[in-house]
Formats: C-alpha cells, structure tokens, sequence
C-alpha cells in the first residue's frame, strides 16, 4: 500500500472502499500509460490520493464492458434487479460512516451533511429498488377491429451517467439506481476532483452483486473520457449534472447520434420574502438555502428578494445569523467547510467587489477565510442593484445578494428575469399569494415556506437553461427506457 492510500485508508474502518483505479468491466483498471491524476484536499490542500487517469480509447472499453453485459441484465427479472439493488442500498447504509468520511476528505462538505449526502445517495437505490417492479405502462384500447394493440417499456441499452463534484455520491446513484432498474448498463464519470466517492459505490455495486460490466466507473480528465460517450451510437441515454454552458456543449455533442437526454444545469434561485411571511422562519431557511454545502448547490439561494417594509428587520437578522456560521475543515463539523478550488474562491471576490463597486452595501464577511486558502467568509451583501453580477451569474458559494421590492407584480417578474429556472424560495402567510406566486414563478420547483424539498420520490429538475428531463420520481425512469407498441393481426 502506498503512501497516498495509508492517508485516506487509514481514516476509515474498510481501507478497501478507497480505490485509486477504475472499475471496468468488474475490474480495478489502471491506466496504461500509468498516467493519473492527484486528488487533493479543499480543507488544506493536502495528498487524499491518486486515480487513474485514462484515455479516449481506455473509456471507449467501458462502453464495451456495459454493451457485452446489457442483454444478461436486461433479461433480470424485475424482481431480481430489485434485489440487488436492494442489497447495494444496505452495503451503502452500513457504511455510510466511511463513505461520508472520504467524502468529507475529497469534497471539504462539513462531516454532517456528508453524512446526510449518503443517506441521500441511498434512498434513491432504495426507491429504484421498489420502482424496478413496476416497469408497466398504462395500456391503450385498440382502435382496430382485427388487431389487439400493447404497449412495453424497454431499457434504451448503455447510459453514460457524467457527475459533478458537489454532490459527489447522490448525483451517481440518481442516474444509476434509475437507470439499473429500468435495466439499462451504465458508464459513470465522476469528477475528477471527488473520484472516491463514486470509486467506493463501485466496490459497494460489486460487493451487492450488480454483475461486471454493468455499472462501471470511468475516472480521468472530462473532455478526454467523456467525449467519445457524447458520439458513441451504443450509448442510447446520456444524463448530465453540471454547469449550463457545459451541458449546451455536451447536447450539441449528444445531438448527432440523437441520445435520451436528461440535463441538470445550473441554477440561480430567488429567495422572496413577502411582509406577510414569518420572519423568524424566513431567516432561518434564508441561511439553509445560502449556505448548505458552503453555497455549492445548484439549489442554493442567490438572489434574495424582500419587501420593503420589512427589509431592514430581514437585512439585520440575517446578517447576525450568517456572522455566527462556522468556517472550519469539515472534518471538525462546522457550519461552512472550504470551497472546491481556487477559481470558486475568485469567483466570490469578483461578485462582491463588482457588486459593491455598484453601491452595494457589505452586511457580513466579504473577504477569503482564516481558516485556509480555499476558505470565504460567509457573506451578505445589502441593496445590490439588478446590474450586478450576482444578480444575474450563478455565485456557487457563500455570498447572499439582497434587494428591496415593493409589489407582488414587480418581484415576481424580477424573480423570473433569468435564463435559469430550477428552483425558487417563496415566504408569506397568504394563501391566494402563494397560489398566485408558484403559478407564476419560472422554476422547475418552488419551495414554500421551507428550504428542503428535495427526495427520491419528487421530480428534480429545471425550466429553461437549467436543464431537461427529471431525476427521481417515476419520471426519473423515462430517460433510461423507450416506449414500444405491438399492433397483433387477428387473423
Ligand atoms: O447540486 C445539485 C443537487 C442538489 C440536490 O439534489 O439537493
């Protein structure tokens, strides 16, 4: 064992869940050029591990691999698929201390909400697990005097699953668990930056019994292994998690050999609190909704609208609130662990100085953290004008953005001012307005009076440039199957 993985092994209590290779066609593979790639972490900049680092045509085998075990797998029964997956949602649960740990170590994610992530990750196998049995459609009444019409749901074939380095484990087992359980095969890239956590579902998928070659992991440079899935006719599904401008190339790519598609963009979510809201509440949801998994959430709130009569008593409170937040190693459980790199780090500064060059005014933090390099003061900046960057650019970190409104028209219509549409927060105590509110807003999904809403069972998802298709939920199974209609002669 190297030096690399005595760190990492040695922090958790099954030194085999940290695995430094790919898994391709049921085997730990290395690259042949022996290249990889150093895995370091956020906290403090130091040595997690090392992964293999493959080629174009080292990907191109793991599409091989998910071909030649596509027909096996898609003959399961449903019931048997069902309880494989089963067995993996377990062997993820007994090991959720571990994975959380080596999440926390690739990631910097304070150690509770590692935790939740796995526990996360899991309900979505054990969603599929139970939705596996249920391929059936409803059926249609023949329109034909000779003939009896059928409907089958059928799994599209290969799925390439490419996933981002926020949620380094829920985002592969919602596109996997859907996938498997609709009997597809699956190619998962996980980010470069988090390799270990989609490395350790892999020796969990193994351990479950998911047979080789249907659930391989591909690590290495995006661009490199990723294309060649983008042009591949084999590979029948492609789902995507990641930035906007990323997933418009990856569609464009995608377009030549027509794939199902399923795209979760970017986000950039008003947080609206009306004079009529609960104002304790409103805060407090305020500072979930920024700050959970320190701002880098596709979910997290960015633009924070208030009316005006209570605009000062919200400034104040959430200002005091983000001040007592914690900035420390995730590893020690505090409220803000460190952000993924240096360019996110930039990012902050560039939308607080822009913001206040603008006459902005600073209500909390604004500066880089004592805590480390890639640390940011969890930060609240008041009266941001409607040209400023952050009102209109996706922030991905600690830094809150607040602007007065004074009608329900005029907020609604500054709320759907974006090319994005994922989510959107909505606090008031009026029932007509909330009605009137959700109907209105542009967003995939609206939050009232509550922060978390996300679960296997909801439809995730984005209007416009935040994405296409829904993960979780039934709906979550349509891209990994295709309908087919059997029109049967009488005679
Ligand atoms: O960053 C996107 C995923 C967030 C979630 O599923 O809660």
């Amino acid at each position: 064992m190297s030096v690399a993985q005595m760190t990492a092994a040695s922090r958790i209590a099954d030194p085999r869940l940290f695995r430094q290779f790919s898994y391709i066609g049921g085997k730990w593979t290395a690259s042949e050029s022996g290249a990889s790639i150093r895995v370091t972490n956020p906290a403090d900049g130091g040595w997690v591990g090392e992964v293999a680092n493959l080629s174009a045509e080292e990907s191109v085998a793991a599409v091989d691999a998910a071909e030649a075990a596509f027909p096996e797998w898609a003959a399961l029964l449903p019931q048997e698929r069902s309880a494989i997956l089963r067995r993996w949602f377990a062997l993820l649960i007994e090991n959720r201390e571990d994975l959380a740990v080596l999440m926390t170590l690739e990631q910097g994610k304070p150690l509770s909400e590692a935790r939740g992530e796995i526990d996360y990750a899991a309900s979505f196998i054990e969603f599929y697990a139970e939705e596996a049995k249920r391929p059936n459609i409803e059926g249609v009444t023949s329109h034909l005097s000779d003939a009896e019409v059928e409907l089958w749901r059928e799994p599209v074939g290969v799925a390439a699953l490419v996933c981002p380095w926020n949620f380094p484990s829920a985002m592969i087992t919602r596109k996997a668990a859907a996938a498997l359980a609709a009997g597809c095969t699956v190619v998962v890239h996980p980010s470069h930056e988090t390799p270990f956590s989609g490395l350790a579902l892999a020796e969990l998928a193994e351990r479950a019994g998911i047979p080789k070659g249907v659930f391989n992991v591909v690590t290495g440079n995006a661009a490199t292994v990723v294309e060649p899935w983008t042009r591949d006719p084999r590979v029948r599904a492609f789902s995507f998690t990641g930035s906007t401008p990323v997933g418009k190339l990856l569609y464009r790519q995608c377009a030549e050999t027509v794939k199902h598609l399923v795209l979760e963009l970017g986000g950039h979510a008003p947080f609206i609190v009306f004079a009529d809201a609960d104002l304790d509440l409103a805060v407090e949801e305020a500072v979930k909704a920024k700050f959970a998994t320190s701002g880098q959430d596709c979910l997290g709130a960015n633009r924070f609208f208030v009316e005006r009569s209570v605009y000062d008593a919200f400034c104040e409170r959430f200002a005091e609130r983000t001040s007592e937040l914690s900035v420390a190693n995730g590893l020690e459980d505090p409220d803000i662990g460190p952000l993924i790199n240096e360019k996110a780090v930039k990012k902050q500064e560039e939308h607080v100085e822009d913001a206040l060059q603008r006459g902005a005014k600073l209500l909390a933090g604004g500066r880089r953290h004592k805590a480390g390099d890639l640390f940011f003061e969890p930060t609240v900046i008041g009266d941001v004008p409607s040209d400023a960057l952050i009102m209109h650019e996706e922030t991905f970190g600690p830094v809150a953005a607040i602007a007065p409104f004074d009608t329900e028209e005029e907020v609604l219509k500054r709320a759907n001012d974006t090319e994005y549409g994922l989510i959107a927060y909505l606090h008031t105590q009026d029932p007509r307005r909330i009605y009137r509110a959700s109907r209105a807003l542009q967003f995939g999904m609206v939050a009232v009076n509550r922060t978390k809403v996300t679960g296997a069972p909801i439809p995730f998802g984005g209007f416009k440039q935040s994405g296409l298709g829904r993960e979780g939920a039934r709906l979550g199974l349509e891209a990994f199957t295709e309908v087919k209609y059997v029109c049967r002669d009488w005679a």
